[in-house]
């Protein structure tokens, strides 16, 4: 058993962990949201988990290294000072902070980098999520790494991104990635990157049809980084993706 914080409780995340917490070897010392003091908690965990709002998780790594506690992170949407903020404690604490917790979604990852890099430019990345109508953050914590991979392998900045299109945008450039967030009703979560090439075309998908796909990734990593040096790991690293 490992005792955890949970950040978040009353969320749709929270509930998905709460459900499953026993069965997966975890106690939760602490379900606490906006407004309650995470501190009693802290001091009886062993590690606390962040599925709640973007202005919420800089001020929870603090205490995590105040109290000397291992952190991971679901939550998204964080502004570029927020992950400025939260990646200062990670030379303090061991963090595990990844967007998006499922197995399928990290082979996504892989897959999509291997296309971006195999394809060549005149193949056109096209971005596309789905999210139910609830999340509050566009595009997705998974869709901005997901932009990160196709950047990096493409040698692309994200200046060369199109979020949406209306109007005279003119002719496609080959050295563009389009970015389409989408959202409705109760969609867990749904990523594709297309490569629209000439004469042909290649889709990856990734459908989330259960959040205890993400609630069962987020308990493994805190399995895994308590004990683990200070620093920040990624989600490769819980289960041992990393090339
Ligand atoms: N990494 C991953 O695999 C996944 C990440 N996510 C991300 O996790 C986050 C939560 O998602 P979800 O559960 O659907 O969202 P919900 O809105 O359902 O839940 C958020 C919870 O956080 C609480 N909360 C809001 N602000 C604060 C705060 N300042 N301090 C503490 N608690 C706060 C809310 O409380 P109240 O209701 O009182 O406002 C609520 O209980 C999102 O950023 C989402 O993108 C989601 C799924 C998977
Ligand atoms: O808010 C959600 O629901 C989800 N958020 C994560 C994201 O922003 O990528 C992961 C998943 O897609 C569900």
């Amino acid at each position: 058993m490992v005792k955890i914080l949970l950040n978040g409780a009353r969320g749709r995340m929270g509930q998905a962990i709460q459900a499953i917490a026993a069965a997966e070897e975890v106690e939760i010392v602490a379900a606490i949201d906006m407004g309650d003091d995470p501190v009693p908690g802290l001091k009886e965990c062993e590690v606390a988990i962040d599925f709640s709002f973007h202005e919420a998780t800089a001020p929870l790594a603090k205490l995590c290294a105040e109290y000397g506690k291992p952190l991971v992170i679901g939550t998204t949407g964080h502004t570029p000072e927020e992950k400025e903020a939260v990646a200062e404690y990670t030379a303090q604490i061991p963090m595990v902070w990844a967007g998006n917790f499922s197995t399928g979604v990290n082979l996504l990852f892989y897959l999509v980098g291997k296309a971006a890099k195999i394809l060549g430019r005149e193949y056109h990345p096209e971005l596309i999520e789905m999210h139910h109508c609830h999340k509050k953050d566009a595009p997705s914590g998974t869709a901005e790494h997901l932009l990160e991979i196709i950047r990096a392998a493409r040698g692309l900045t994200p200046e060369q991104e199109m979020h949406g299109r209306k109007g005279l945008v003119g002719e496609r450039p080959d050295d563009e990635i389009g970015v389409h967030a989408l959202r409705g009703g109760d969609v867990v979560g749904d990523h594709t990157v297309m490569f629209a090439g000439p004469g042909e075309r290649i889709e990856l998908t990734h459908k989330a049809s259960d959040r205890r796909i993400f609630a069962q990734g987020a308990l493994r990593a805190a399995h895994w980084v308590v004990g683990k040096p200070i620093g920040l790991y990624r989600i490769e690293d819980v289960l041992g993706l990393r090339d």
